[in-house]
């Protein structure tokens, strides 16, 4: 089906999209609440819902500065599109909202003595609608797949799905994310788990995650 990667910028002005518009300031609240959620074989999630507010402003500022990407990926003898658009800030690219900065700093203090080193980089990914998503997978192209590690993301926009499942195969766990919601995914969760952001027939507007990881994880 032909789609265009055109950002799909929220559009604005009617009475109805204010009233659903957050119209906070962009900023971070603290992170004492955050609850942890044991998962088996040593991994575990941590929830923080609406850590951020201005979640709608960001998300819309994201989708219109960030230099976004569409990948074509071999799949068997076709090439298809990766039905997401997606950005790559590393250590010492500057990223493309200060609140990013903010954050992957309140984390890296939250989790440093337990991580034993910082966040350091911010992958974007961008599902501009219930077409996109991403496949079963763990963060186990650099040292996630031996270590264990942290993966923090940071989702702005719509509420998604993000199902979680024991790697080998099990029962899967379903979090809707979105809206500033916080989840850090720790332990052998990269190495033991898989996640995946399933494709949804539902009619659901643009999500934004942001995920924050130290160096030499992806
Ligand atoms: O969008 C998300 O919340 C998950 C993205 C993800 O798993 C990844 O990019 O590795
Ligand atoms: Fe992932």
């Amino acid at each position: 089906m032909a789609r265009t990667a055109a950002p799909v910028a929220p559009a604005a002005g009617t009475a109805l999209q204010t009233s659903l518009f957050d119209a906070d300031p962009v900023g971070l609240g603290p992170l004492d609440g955050v609850h942890r959620v044991p998962l088996s074989r040593g991994a575990w999630v941590d929830l923080l819902p609406g850590w951020l507010t201005g979640a709608d402003a960001l998300l819309s500022h994201l989708v219109e500065v960030v230099p976004w990407h569409a990948e074509r990926r071999q799949m068997y003898e076709r090439e298809v599109d990766v039905p997401r658009l997606t950005k790559f800030y590393g250590a010492s690219e500057p990223f493309p909202h200060p609140v990013l900065d903010a954050a992957r700093d309140a984390l890296t203090e939250r989790y440093a003595a337990e991580l034993g080193e910082p966040f350091t980089t911010a992958g974007l990914c961008y599902y501009r609608d219930g077409r996109d998503s991403v496949a079963w997978h763990g963060d186990r192209i650099g040292r996630g797949r031996d270590v264990d590690t942290m993966v923090a993301i940071l989702s702005v926009g719509a509420a998604r799905t993000l199902a979680l499942r024991p790697r080998g195969g099990g029962d899967s766990r379903r979090l809707p994310l979105g809206h500033g919601d916080l989840i850090v995914m720790g332990g052998s969760c990269q190495r033991t788990w898989d996640h995946a952001i399933p494709k949804t027939a539902r009619d659901v507007g643009p999500r934004v995650s942001i995920q924050f990881r130290p160096t030499g994880v992806r």
